[in-house]
């Protein structure tokens, strides 16, 4: 359910030795060295990692603050998407943290979104053994989504988030202010994960979503901090449960499966990953209702939901031996076997071990016609 919130609020994720909190306020950007200075005992060196787009526009505020607070502060920018989730971006991490010689002590902050919060998260698992880390999210999906629970990775060429680790942050920082400096594009990538909540364990606030979508679109910050608490409250409980996706922490893979493997088909070039996603639910959606398990409509009612937000509802037939081959990569997987993420019907996803392939060369011919 979707709670309106106070401006400022702080969930903890209580994973003993690995407790963080989350932290989310309009504004607080500008007070991160405070934030740091309260988690260390003195200010060192530090790095702050970001992207060519989102350096010049929120960089000098984190240093301002940073510098104030008595941290010495070096960058490292990287450029800006996806196709850059790569070996080699996170090659350019490892030079910068190496000529700087940060030690074990000395802290990594992810100024970005989520392909840079996971690169950064992954840099900061290996350098050294593990440094300590920060995340900034600064786009509606690495504030509803990836910058809570320690997923950590870069892609392969075979497929996405292949190389990666679980490695907690020590803070994740969350000013929604920020997002007004966003493409449109982005904030409704991103709502499609704050969808995803709804979806797979919250119907009223799947309606809620839909009900405020304009608004969502809009950065109302009543409607926008309500979406950022439900989504982080959510995440947080789940990550609690199931740290290392043994079992249920799965559930927030839904649209993943296939989505990831849109990502990867179309080689990181055409879909962002909120949109991936979507048209992978959409997918998921139907396979649930294909295979019996989701009443009819289902799929329907989140088409009309991601209408609304102007997330992409179709796009280029591939063949189902490309899909099956693609998601035969995917990290849920156990052995040969593809695992699903379905629904029961709004509110209530499960993993479904039993899907046979025939049941997918069905749910893309059905695609295809
Ligand atoms: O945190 C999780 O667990 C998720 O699955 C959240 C996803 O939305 C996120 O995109 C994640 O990075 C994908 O994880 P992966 O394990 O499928 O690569």
């Amino acid at each position: 359910m979707a709670e309106s919130q106070a401006t400022k609020q702080v969930y903890r994720v209580d994973l003993g030795a690995r407790a963080y909190d989350i932290h989310i306020e309009a504004g607080c950007l500008k007070r991160i060295g405070e934030a740091l200075n309260g988690l260390f005992s003195r200010p060192a060196r530090c790095m702050v990692i970001s992207n060519v787009t989102i350096a010049p526009l929120y960089m000098a505020s984190v240093r301002t603050s940073l510098e104030q607070a008595g941290w010495q502060v070096s960058e490292c920018i990287l450029p800006d998407g996806e196709r850059y989730k790569t070996m080699e971006s996170f090659s350019l991490i490892m030079d910068a943290l190496m000529e700087a010689r940060l030690s074990r002590n000395e802290p990594v902050i992810a100024l970005g979104g989520g392909v840079v919060g996971d690169m950064t998260g992954f840099a900061a698992s290996c350098y050294r053994r593990g440094i300590p880390f920060i995340q900034i999210p600064t786009t509606v999906l690495a504030q509803v989504d990836s910058s809570v629970g320690g997923k950590t990775a870069i892609n392969h060429p075979h497929g996405k988030n292949m190389i990666g680790a679980f490695y907690q942050p020590r803070l994740v920082w969350v000013d929604p202010e920020v997002l007004h400096t966003l493409a449109a594009r982005e904030i409704r990538a991103g709502i499609a994960e704050a969808i995803k909540y709804g979806l797979i364990r919250d119907a009223a606030f799947f309606d809620w979503m839909c009900s405020n979508m304009q608004a969502a679109l809009a950065l109302d910050p009543a409607v926008i901090s309500t979406m950022i608490h439900t989504c982080c409250r959510h995440k947080a409980e789940v990550v609690m449960q199931d740290e290392t996706e043994q079992g249920m922490r799965a559930l927030l893979n839904l649209g993943h499966t296939f989505g990831h493997a849109i990502e990867s088909m179309t080689r990181y070039t055409t879909y962002l990953h909120g949109e991936a996603v979507a048209l992978g639910t959409l997918l998921a959606a139907r396979l649930s209702e294909q295979t019996g398990h989701a009443p009819a409509g289902t799929e329907t009612k989140i088409a009309a939901c991601y209408q609304q937000a102007g997330l992409p509802l179709t796009m280029p037939d591939f063949d189902a031996a490309l899909w099956l081959d693609a998601m035969g990569h995917d990290k849920k997987n156990v052995g040969a076997r593809i695992r699903y993420i379905l629904l029961r019907g709004i509110g209530d996803g499960f993993i479904a071990e039993d899907i046979q392939p025939e049941s997918i060369r069905r749910l893309i011919a059905s695609y295809h016609a």
